[in-house]
């Protein structure tokens, strides 16, 4: 039972957990006991479709028969050889295949190592030390990155972590997204290695960036030559294969990714032009290394998914669903606003408009985990943290699991 292993859990882990919004799951969170296509199943007997799908990397839904069989395959071979292995390669080129901005690549573990990496790089190359990052975007755990941060940061409200040096934080500098005269004002004053940015904002829920805001950064960042870092840890291979640059049309000098090029296993990408990336060690000075980089699993999990996205056309698929979820969600009483680009959107209750954090953090979060507390009783999980994202997957797009969706949000709806 659920009940009983948190309270097991809590004996163990900080706060019951492993990373903080799992604990966000009210009265407590359910234990998953497996997952299939775009359902997950619990420990309590219970099912649920899946909007969540593991914070984004589960663009197929969970256990895909295909990336099952390809990571089957890699494990008999072997799984960790600390030496290089073909399918690196191929995942590689498959990445810079659809992303051309990335002539380069370095594969780490995670998103939160990929953007600590290219930040270091972006430092070296520069010779300047300061970042500039916009408040609520959410770029992983590290000193640099939680300052303003979203996601379970701004859940559990601390945007600004405790433990980083007063040092390291008179380097990061914050301005609200959507503010292009904020980020000419800074770089105009400041010498700025980096501005950083979620080209679309998937840690306060979802925040667009407004028309022109990616242009602006672009032409800003090129008078002042300080480098342009796409985080695309959730677009990438989301809103189109490749990423929100080619959906923007705004090319980024260094992009990390994640999530989803792992397939489900655990990755972080950062990538760019040759120029900045040869810096890298060992042909640079900028020191990166990984035990577990570019292991092979993650890698032939990686490859499975962006084949089956190549051949089955999942992004739009994706987005169709998120249409048909969101037209439903479009009927709640209760005074709201939607965010969607494609196939990632997440609802506001008692807000007009949320186009940066500050306004994010006015909606009614009371409210939207009253609705998510709903829905979830009638089968269907939505990000338990009104500061992440809804996510559609290939494994939704099926005229059943969206009636069944559709049906609980109608009676989900009755709101306080
Ligand atoms: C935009 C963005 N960047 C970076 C990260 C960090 O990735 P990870 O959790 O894999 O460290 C995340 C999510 O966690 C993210 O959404
Ligand atoms: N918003 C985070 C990543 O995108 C959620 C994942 C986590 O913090 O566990």
């Amino acid at each position: 039972m659920s009940s009983e292993l948190w309270k097991e859990a809590l004996r163990y882990f900080p706060g019951g957990v492993n990373s903080p919004v799992r604990a966000a799951v009210k009265p407590y969170p359910f234990y998953v006991s497996y997952g299939k296509g775009a359902y997950i199943y619990t420990e309590d007997g219970n099912s649920l479709i899946d909007y969540v799908l593991g914070y984004g990397p589960l663009i197929l839904g969970h256990a895909n028969e295909y990336v099952k069989e390809k990571v089957i395959e890699q494990i008999e071979k072997g799984w960790l050889f600390g030496i290089p292995s073909r399918v690196e390669i191929e995942l590689a080129k498959k990445i810079s295949l659809h992303m051309p901005s990335i002539e380069k690549i370095r594969f780490v573990n995670s998103g939160t190592e990929a953007t600590m990496n290219a930040i270091r790089l972006a430092r070296g190359y520069t010779k300047r030390d300061k970042i500039l990052k916009f408040n609520g975007n959410y770029h992983g755990a590290h000193d640099y990155a939680l300052v303003d941060a979203g996601s379970a940061a701004s859940e559990f409200g601390v945007p600004n972590s405790e433990g980083i040096p007063e040092e390291v934080l008179k380097t990061v500098i914050v301005c609200e997204y959507n503010d292009l005269q904020c980020v000419e004002k800074k770089l105009k004053n400041e010498d700025v290695a980096a501005v950083i940015v979620e080209p679309v904002m998937g840690n306060m829920g979802v925040i667009p960036p407004e028309k022109d805001f990616l242009k602006g950064l672009r032409e800003i960042t090129s008078t002042y030559n300080t480098l342009l870092i796409f985080d695309e840890v959730i677009t990438g291979f989301r809103l189109s294969m490749g990423g929100a640059q080619e959906y923007f049309g705004v090319t980024a000098d260094l992009t990390t990714l994640g999530k989803i090029i792992g397939g489900g296993f655990p990755i972080g990408a950062f990538g760019g032009k040759r120029e900045i990336m040869d810096m890298l060690t060992p042909s640079g000075k900028v020191f990166n290394a990984g035990t577990f980089n570019a292991n092979p699993i993650s890698m032939s999990a990686g490859l499975a998914t962006l084949e089956v996205m190549e051949r089955e056309n999942v992004i739009e698929k994706t987005t169709y669903v998120a249409e048909k979820v969101t037209e439903e969600l479009e009927r709640i009483k209760y005074p709201h606003v939607i965010n969607r680009v494609k196939n990632m959107f997440q609802i506001f209750f008692g807000v007009e408009k949320v186009s940066n954090a500050t306004e994010a953090r006015r909606a009614k979060k009371e409210v939207y985990l009253q609705f998510q507390i709903n829905l979830m009783k009638n089968g269907v999980y939505f990000p338990p943290s009104q500061f992440e994202s809804v996510f559609t997957s290939l494994a939704h797009y099926d005229d059943n699991i969206i009636s069944d969706t559709i049906l609980a949000i109608k009676k989900s709806s009755e709101l306080s």
